[in-house]
């Protein structure tokens, strides 16, 4: 990228953090303002609003008008203008992102601040591209392809994910990993989830799983706002992790929860299957609810394909 600095379009997304994200916007754009940044502003206005603008950004500019487009919001957000700009051929259009999320676990995943002030003060910092590692994944039924910087979920964690989007759609809040509510929802997801048969194909190995219970394809550290799932997922080495958790009591489950949040030495119990792989296969014997960076995919019987490529971040 050159060495002027570029200009923004910052894709705003006033709902995340449950309405806090205006708030926070508008401090942020006191910081742009006096910085003296050039930027333009669109606001998404519903869901799947921030996949249109980029589109529509990337279908319009091409490549070398020294153009960044931002995300700002939460995961949901980041996902809905990475993709937007993969459909509208902008690939190698430089993404931003400035956290106003509620999970923020991209921003986690590569170090930003999480606190969007300080986000913004690390932002006017960056001076050129970054390539980082996205996963795609490609469904084998319908032939569809998604991006994603985070993670895709099949069963447990998809169905959190899934609880906790209708308790937002509810109360306009969602869950946070501290709160009652977020206990409460895991625990009464935990006994709703059934275990389920899976086949893994990766680079090296074909495995099959008669009990499957979650498994999540992780492209960063964390999940499920904060959730360290895989603590040396590295953005620069061309690989996914795939970590598939089998079936098991509640008790032996919460030992295992608080052994990923204290020691992350989760990977090293039996019931834990960790692969690292540059292309993936999974297939579920039935249909199961599924999330992509905390947003709800649909329950299905999932067929997908995964596999990994580089694009460049302002970060
Ligand atoms: N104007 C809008 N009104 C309602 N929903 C919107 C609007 N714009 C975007 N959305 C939706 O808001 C949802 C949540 O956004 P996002 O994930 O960015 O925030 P979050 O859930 O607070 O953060 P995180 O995913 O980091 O926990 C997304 O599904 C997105 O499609």
């Amino acid at each position: 990228m050159t060495e002027k600095r570029p200009n923004f379009l910052m894709i705003v997304n006033p709902f995340a953090d449950a309405g806090q994200a205006k708030k926070i916007w508008q401090k942020i754009e006191v910081q742009l303002k006096e910085a003296k940044v050039n930027y333009r502003v669109e606001m998404t206005d519903h869901p799947g609003n921030g996949v249109q603008l980029a589109r529509e950004f990337a279908l319009h500019h091409k490549l070398g008008e020294n153009w960044v487009v931002v995300a700002v919001g939460g995961d949901g957000t980041l996902h809905e203008v990475l993709n937007g700009l993969h459909l509208g051929g902008g690939d190698q259009i430089p993404l931003g992102y400035l956290p106003a999320g509620s999970g923020d676990d991209f921003a986690r995943g590569v170090r930003l601040p999480t606190q969007p002030l300080a986000a913004v003060q690390k932002f006017l910092e960056v001076q050129h591209t970054t390539e980082l590692d996205v996963g795609v994944y490609k469904d084998r039924i319908d032939a569809h392809e998604t991006l994603f910087t985070n993670n895709v979920g099949v069963g447990f964690d998809a169905s959190v994910v899934h609880a906790a989007n209708a308790g937002q759609k509810d109360n306009l809040k969602k869950y946070h990993m501290q709160s009652n509510a977020y206990v409460a929802s895991l625990i009464k997801t935990f006994f709703k989830q059934d275990a389920f048969g899976l086949t893994v194909k990766t680079d090296e190995t074909e495995r099959k799983f008669q009990h499957a219970f979650l498994v999540t394809t992780t492209n960063i550290k964390y999940f499920g706002g904060g959730v360290p799932i895989v603590p040396l997922a590295d953005l620069h080495d061309g690989k996914l992790d795939l970590v598939v958790v089998e079936k098991m009591n509640a008790v032996r489950f919460v030992k295992l929860f608080v052994q990923m949040l204290a020691t992350g030495n989760h990977l090293k119990s039996p019931v834990v299957h960790h692969f690292q792989t540059k292309q993936l296969h999974i297939e579920t014997d039935m249909p199961e609810n599924g999330q992509v960076n905390g947003e709800n995919i649909q329950k299905q019987k999932f067929d997908l394909d995964f596999w990994v490529t580089q694009r460049p971040f302002w970060i």
